[in-house]
């Protein structure tokens, strides 16, 4: 007679098994290079149309794949550098680089030669002026924002900078320089982020500590400091989202449904203000959880509306 295996254990053993392909995804974050990417993809598409040209050509894809490069290059470098305070906490001391599965040098030769690889064939194949920026974009995430975020609370308010500027860059793509609708998709992003981090930073804010990451939540732990800004860019965030309607790059159907977006996410960061009330810690955890959701949901959603009602058109 076979005896099943108990399925805990089970579970337990597929988890942890690692190969290099399940480390290079690791390594790469896809989860957050797919939203650098679909972000990206909207500020191209929404040049090309400006261009009169459409949007879904092999120009398109080669811009995609090169910052999808860069991009996961970043994130290797990023947890090179991070290895140790990664190694402290329990949400990143499984990564690669941080369980020591993979060396030093191996995660620095993937990490450069991709940011590399990517920079080049954005020069190749798409502009010099994108190729510039994602590589600028690729050192102020690497070489500024990641050291920053052991030294001083601005480290957010620093890596929001290279977080904003994907869609500018997939704007450039197409057009080939810096206009108005690309700065202000700039703002879009750079204002989403906050609600986005202050929620992680609460999340985790044990992590941070251990690890001697200094965020708000951590330097302020009756979570008012975190709250505030949370609720100040959540906002904000709604003028900023109707700044490509006065712009013309959207029209005002985007602008009905940016409205909306914009009251839910505001109403999910306010439900998150309760984390200074003396609540229960699931409690707590779980409206933070909610605004990371909200957050991840809402700006997809928000640039696909963007999209459909591109200059004023409506696409079904
Ligand atoms: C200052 C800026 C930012 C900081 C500090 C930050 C930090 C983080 C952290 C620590 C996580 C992991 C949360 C977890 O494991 O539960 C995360 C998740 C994520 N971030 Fe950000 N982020 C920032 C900006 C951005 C930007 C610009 C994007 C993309 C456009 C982005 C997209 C995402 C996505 C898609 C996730 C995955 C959420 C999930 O797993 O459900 N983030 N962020
Ligand atoms: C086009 C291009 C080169 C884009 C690169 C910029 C990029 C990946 C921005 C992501 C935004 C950001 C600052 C995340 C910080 O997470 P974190 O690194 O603090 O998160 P962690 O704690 O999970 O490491």
């Amino acid at each position: 007679m076979v005896t099943a295996a108990p399925i805990p254990d089970a579970r337990a053993s597929v988890t942890r098994r690692s190969t290099i392909v399940t480390d290079y995804l690791e390594l790469f974050k896809p989860r957050v290079t797919l939203m650098v990417i679909i972000t990206a993809a909207a500020g191209f598409y929404l040049g090309s149309l400006r261009s009169g040209i459409s949007p879904l050509n092999l120009q398109f894809v080669w811009a995609m794949v090169g910052m999808a490069i860069v991009t996961a290059g970043s994130s290797t470098l990023n947890q090179v550098l991070e290895r140790r305070t990664d190694a402290l906490m329990p949400r990143t001391q499984s990564r690669p680089m941080a369980a020591k599965r993979l060396s030093l040098a191996h995660g620095l030769v993937i990490g450069l030669l991709c940011i590399a690889l990517g920079s080049v064939l954005l020069a190749v194949t798409t502009n010099l002026i994108t190729s510039m920026l994602t590589l600028l974009t690729a050192i102020g995430y690497v070489a500024i924002y990641t050291p920053l975020k052991r030294m001083s609370m601005a480290a957010t308010f620093v890596g929001a900078f290279p977080g904003a500027l994907p869609p500018l860059i997939g704007w450039t793509a197409a057009r080939g320089f810096i206009e108005w609708p690309a700065v202000a998709l700039f703002a879009i992003l750079f204002v989403w982020q906050f609600p986005h981090f202050e929620a992680i930073g609460w999340l985790y804010r044990a992590d941070y500590a251990r690890a001697g990451i200094l965020v708000t939540a951590v330097a302020k732990p009756d979570g008012r400091a975190t709250a505030a800004q949370a609720l100040f860019y959540a906002v904000l965030m709604i003028p900023a989202s109707l700044w490509p309607v006065w712009l013309g790059t959207s029209g005002w159907a985007y602008g009905a449904a940016a409205i909306i977006l914009g009251l839910v996410y505001l109403y999910t960061t306010l439900r998150f203000t309760r984390i200074t009330r003396d609540l229960p810690p699931a409690e707590s955890r779980k409206i933070a959880r909610d605004l990371l959701k909200v957050s991840v949901i809402y700006l997809p959603l928000l640039l696909a509306a963007m999209m459909l009602n591109a200059h004023g058109r409506i696409f079904f």
